[in-house]
């Protein structure tokens, strides 16, 4: 089953990239051939009158390989300074590559109150809305050298909710979340040999959520449960959301073309979609896996 007439006309797109996708697993260096390949699919997308903002990570993971530490950071303070050095590299990399294309960039760092305060929600969306009418792509992370979010839930901030609530901010149609795996799975298939792939979610429910289990890898945060949050707060607000492997980062292209790559999660108002949708082997109620 294609995806024709759902996701080609969306115009304003958030795409997510996981420090995975965008650094090489050997050495945790900057992946810079595929960085380059990503700045040209978004600047073309951007070209062909698409608005795109970017949510990259990726600043802990490079600030730890640019500072030569061996070991994961072991402190906040350790990971918040790495997050520091990282940030600066990252976004240096971004600007020297869409400065190829004179595609211009910005940097916006928020915290959970950019996002969750009225007052700071109404400058963000205004920042957003300016830099969209002038042409720049907006490249967002979380301000991780000062972001005092571990202390409230436990983790280091997760880019995947980040982008679900920029998605929203920014009355997104479509976010993308580009991972190191083909979309949701009934299981962590690394764990997990049985576990079958879902390519179209109409719905989530407990059962769900529950096959949405934490990262695997040394370099990702969230794994499927902050996807699965993700998902949550995009389909709620009217965003439909793709889950989809980084690796092939052209997939971008393809997915905007309607084909049927990674695992889409319908949003709230997709319910023409969802009644045309066969369920084979469907897992469970509104949940439609392996749907061709
Ligand atoms: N049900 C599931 N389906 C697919 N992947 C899962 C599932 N549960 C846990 N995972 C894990 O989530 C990982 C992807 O998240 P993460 O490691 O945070 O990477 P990224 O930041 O690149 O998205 C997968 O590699 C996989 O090991
Ligand atoms: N803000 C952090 C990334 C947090 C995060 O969610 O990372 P990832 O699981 O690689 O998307 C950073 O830039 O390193």
């Amino acid at each position: 089953m294609e995806r024709k007439g759902i996701l080609e006309n969306k115009k304003r797109i958030v795409i997510k990239v996981g420090t995975t996708t965008i650094t090489h697993e050997e050495t945790g260096n900057i992946n810079l051939e595929k960085l380059e390949k990503f700045v040209r699919i978004l600047t073309n997308l951007q070209n062909k009158g698409r608005e795109v903002i970017v949510v990259s990570s990726g600043a802990v993971g490079i600030g730890r390989n640019v500072l030569g530490l061996e070991q994961k950071p072991g402190t906040i303070a350790a990971k918040q300074a790495c997050a520091a050095v990282g940030q600066g590299r990252l976004m240096m990399t971004y600007e020297k590559l869409f400065n190829e294309y004179g595609q211009l960039t910005a940097q916006v760092l928020l915290t959970r109150e950019s996002v969750t305060n009225d007052e700071c929600r109404k400058k963000a969306r205004q920042t957003f809305d300016e830099l969209i009418r002038m042409k720049v792509i907006p490249i967002v992370n979380e301000n991780d050298a000062i972001s005092a979010d571990e202390m409230l839930y436990g983790n280091f901030g997760d880019n995947d909710t980040l982008a679900a609530y920029v998605a929203e901010l920014v009355n997104a149609d479509l976010l993308i979340l580009m991972s190191d795996i083909e979309g949701l799975y009934t299981d962590d298939p690394r764990q997990n040999p049985n576990a079958r792939f879902i390519h179209t979610v109409a719905g989530i429910d407990g059962q769900l959520e529950k096959m949405a289990k934490g990262a695997f890898g040394d370099m990702g945060t969230g794994g499927m449960t902050t996807k699965i949050a993700a998902a949550k707060i995009a389909i709620a607000s009217g965003v439909d959301m793709v889950i989809a492997n980084g690796k092939n980062i052209y997939s971008i292209n393809d997915i905007m073309a309607g084909k049927k790559i990674g695992t889409l999660f319908l949003s709230a108002g997709q319910e023409t979609m969802k009644t045309s949708i066969q369920t084979i082997g469907g897992c469970h109620g509104q949940l439609y896996g392996n749907v061709r």
